[in-house]
């Protein structure tokens, strides 16, 4: 058991504060003019007003609650047993005589006492050493203790034989509210009063003078403190700063009174507790309610020094990542706005940190002391939409600050790093910044569906549209292709909107760009499109009308990727490097013997990687129309096609699509496309199909290797379409050390759209599957030689014989039918002679 002696002696700070409440004290004479009968017969309000100053003077606490709201208490094994558990003079009384007067939510309250005896370790200990604040890291919150039931008025009934019960340091300890005279009940539902001597009283004094100094101490660590109210799912902080409830409170609890020494006197203490309990709550409860306009609603803290507290139910609390913070505001932030601390809470558990007001400008939401002496603030909203899961549904549709502050998050800075082709978006700056970001400023987000997505930055426009770079609330990055629709023509218009419908029609092709999510705000024209009840009108529409596209966001384009590699080069001795060709299409090694990408594992090449993403969109009978660099973007180091907005589906009985108007980059149209709908030579309509897509990935290629498109000495659009438009004009080819690529550019170039070659055939051209290389150079009479001998060298075997004639007969003419077992195992490259001869002549006679 402690002695006097162990204990410390209480600091200054506290003595006065105890000295305060305790002015019989020898020790502790706070107020010279305050004597043990001027303060036993000053009025309770008085006395309070000595507490509550005090205590202004000291430590802010939080110290009411209602019904609704249920403080939590840190529950620490308390080590410490009753001191005077049974010590004479101790006046037990069964609670269950109380019970009578108490309802079942005041019987909540005293228990509400019984725990702070168990738990009070948690927040005050028996030393100074071990009173320090255990926090609960699991929790992930701080939590205050109090006990609203501690009634301050309780110390004048025993003013001049004051009984402490030593438990009673606990309760204090744990309670924002400062009594030596509290009734306490203990854990097996007993109400203990003390009714000690003199010296107990003095221990008492001492050891709450040292309890006062540690919860100081812990105070001013927990100058804000948290508590867990059950009020709801939400999140609320909130700041009570409204003195004249804090006054009313103080002046409530004055009313009561305690009858101390019998049963019945027990039982009308309790009785005009539980009332002060009940009345308290009520305040608390009005309180909070007449505090809803308030701009700080939901307060939790009384006290002059005492602004804040804040609730933070931890199931339901938001997830406070590492760039998001809740923070407290004290109140000489309200007092002093202009005070640089705001305490922010972040999710690491219990970790209290102070932080600056300028993480506002970082991301850190502190609406809370941005707004103080703005006006209304709702905090809940705040705490909501800096929760990352909770901005995913609300945030984002509502406020968009969070957004702001939430997007760039760790996720994937990389991502978020504007390439010199995105122009950042226009900054909101200024005193308009914070009210515009509070809505879903166009400035600065798109609204597709009802999804917010902030604008990263511009990635370029086109022809007809603006692509952004933007980001969700889920943190993804996406491009946001904007059309839009006033001013068009309705075909063009019907174009933007098919776009969607051929990007529905190829989701989940890994080679095409995938629509995530769209809107075409005019209902209409969508349903028009989808339905196919297209009405060609005249004219062009009116209204302000747009399409959202919200797409796969690539990387890098073709167009780029070429340009930064020629940039490289000098472009005046541009010469075709056949190993930087290989190396940059990433072909495929010549060993390999099938184009197609599925039957290897390697990367595909990028040549492949387009033919294969053309391929696709043939397949599903969509000529693209506009093929050229910028449209293959590089997603996830995946080639993908994108950019349908002239793409035309072929219909069923026919191989070519019929074109409203001539569209495409003039540098990759082809002769067919400049022509299309006109008649030819022979009367016969020029209609644009799978070919003409053919035409351009020829001149994509041409200007792979060349460094320019085909046709780039002629600038103007009436050179180009002559040239191009000219079937006797013979496009240059410069010397490639490789005559298969020349065939292959060749091949998708060829005037006459009916001699290009289509896709599954240039998968197979030998620049894509390179033939097997010889591994013996023999000629074909040095092979025919060598069989010769072999037939000779097994003389009279018969089959030998048969198969050495048939293996000659292959090499004057690979044609003839094969019915040895020989054929069964052939490939077709093997048949060529030197392969046969090598094979014969590994396999020697065990072949034959
Ligand atoms: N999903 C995307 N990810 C990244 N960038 C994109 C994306 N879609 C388009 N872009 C960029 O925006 C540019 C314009 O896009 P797009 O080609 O779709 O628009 P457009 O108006 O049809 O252009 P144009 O008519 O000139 O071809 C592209 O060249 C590309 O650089």
């Amino acid at each position: 058991m402690e002695t006097e002696a162990d204990l410390p002696d209480p600091p200054a700070t506290t003595r006065n504060i105890l000295a305060q409440i305790h002015p019989d004290s020898h020790s502790y004479r706070p107020f010279t003019s305050s004597s043990s009968s001027s303060l036993s017969s000053s009025s309770p309000p008085d006395f309070l007003r000595h507490v509550q100053a005090a205590f202004k003077r000291h430590r802010p606490l939080g110290m009411v609650q209602s019904t609704s709201i249920r403080p939590r208490r840190i529950l620490v094994p308390q080590g410490e047993q009753s001191e005077n558990s049974g010590c004479d003079g101790c006046l037990t009384v069964d609670t269950q005589k109380s019970q009578n007067v108490l309802s079942s939510k005041q019987a909540n309250t005293v228990q509400d006492l019984i725990e702070p005896r168990k738990s009070v370790a948690a927040v005050v200990g028996e030393t100074p050493e071990d009173s320090s604040i255990i926090l609960p890291s699991s929790r992930g919150k701080i939590t205050q203790s109090y006990d609203e039931n501690l009634n301050p008025f309780e110390l004048q009934k025993d003013q001049t034989n004051p009984v402490v019960d030593p438990k009673i340091d606990d309760v204090i300890s744990s309670s924002c509210v400062v009594s030596q005279h509290m009734p306490v009940v203990d854990s097996q539902k007993k109400v203990q009063l003390s009714l000690g001597s003199n010296a107990i009283t003095q221990r008492a004094n001492e050891r709450m003078a040292t309890r006062m100094d540690n919860l100081s101490s812990h105070m001013s660590c927990l100058s804000l403190a948290e508590m867990e109210w059950d009020v709801s799912n939400r999140v609320e902080i909130s700041t009570i700063n409204d003195h004249d409830s804090q006054q009313r409170y103080f002046q409530n609890t004055g009313t009561s009174d305690i009858g101390l020494g019998s049963d019945g006197g027990i039982s009308s203490l309790l009785a005009k507790r539980s009332a002060l309990v009940q009345d308290q709550q009520h305040q608390f409860t009005s309180f909070l309610q007449s505090d809803v306009n308030h701009p700080m609603t939901q307060s939790s803290a009384v006290g002059s020094s005492c602004a804040t507290t804040t609730s933070v139910r931890s199931t339901s609390a938001p997830m406070l990542n590492s760039s998001t913070y809740s923070c407290h505001i004290t109140q000489r932030d309200l007092v002093h706005p202009s005070y640089p601390t705001v305490q922010c809470i972040s999710e690491t558990p219990m970790e209290v940190k102070d932080c600056d007001l300028s993480k506002e400008q970082q991301g850190c939401i502190l609406k809370g002391s941005a707004s103080l002496g703005d006006g209304p603030v709702n905090h809940s909203k705040d705490y909501s939409r800096i929760d990352g899961k909770s901005t995913k549904e609300k945030g984002f549709s509502g406020d968009v600050t969070d957004v702001q502050s939430q997007a760039p998050l760790t996720k994937d800075s990389s991502n978020l790093k504007l390439s010199k082709s995105e122009k950042p978006e226009k900054p909101v700056s200024g005193k308009g910044a914070s009210t515009a970001r509070r809505k879903s400023d166009p400035e600065l987000f798109f609204k597709v569906n009802g999804k917010l997505y902030q604008k990263l930055g511009k990635i370029g426009s086109g022809g007809s549209s603006e692509v952004h770079k933007v980001i969700s609330s889920e943190c993804t990055i996406y491009a946001l292709k904007k059309i839009k629709l006033k001013g068009r023509d309705c075909c063009t218009a019907y174009g933007f909107c098919q776009e969607i419908e051929y990007l529905n029609k190829l989701k989940g092709r890994n080679n095409i760009i995938q629509l995530i999510d769209y809107e075409v705000t005019d209902k209409n024209l969508l349903q028009e499109v989808m339905n196919g009840s297209m009405n060609i009108k005249e004219g062009r529409i009116k209204d302000d009308g747009y399409i959202y596209m919200v797409l796969e966001y690539g990387e890098i384009d073709l167009a780029h990727m070429l340009s930064q590699k020629w940039k490289e080069m000098d472009s005046s001795s541009w010469t075709i490097d056949e190993n930087w060709l290989r190396f940059y299409w990433q072909l495929k090694p010549p060993n390999m013997t099938s184009a197609s990408t599925d039957t290897h594992s390697g990367p595909p090449s990028t040549l492949l990687q387009i033919l294969q993403a053309v391929k696709t969109i043939h397949e599903e009978r969509i000529v693209h129309s506009d093929l050229k660099p910028a449209n293959f973007l590089l997603v996830k180091g995946s080639l993908k096609l994108i950019d349908f907005g002239i793409a035309k589906a072929i219909m069923s009985d026919t191989t070519n699509i019929q074109r409203d108007s001539q569209v495409g980059t003039l540098s990759y149209m082809s002769p067919e496309a400049f022509m299309c709908n006109e008649n030819d030579a022979n009367g016969n309509t020029i209609k644009c199909g799978r070919p003409s897509d053919i035409w351009s990935l020829g001149c994509i290629l041409y200007q792979m290797v060349y460094g320019r498109t085909p046709f780039a000495e002629y600038k103007t659009f009436w050179s180009k379409f002559k040239v191009i438009t000219d079937r006797n004009h013979e496009i240059p080819y410069g010397p490639v050390s490789n005559p298969w690529l020349l065939d292959l550019m060749k091949k998708c170039l060829a005037w006459e759209r009916n001699e290009r070659w289509r896709i599954p055939q240039l998968l197979q051209h030998h620049f894509l599957v390179p033939p097997v290389p010889s591994k013996l150079s023999l000629s074909q009479d040095q092979s025919c030689k060598l069989l010769q001998l072999m037939a000779e060298a097994y003389g009279n075997d018969r089959e030998a014989s048969v198969l050495c004639s048939q293996l000659q007969q292959l090499l004057t003419d690979p044609i003839p039918p094969i019915t040895s077992k020989l054929a069964e195992s052939r490939d077709q490259h093997c048949l060529e002679g030197d392969w046969c001869l090598a094979v014969l002549i590994c396999s020697g006679p065990s072949f034959l």
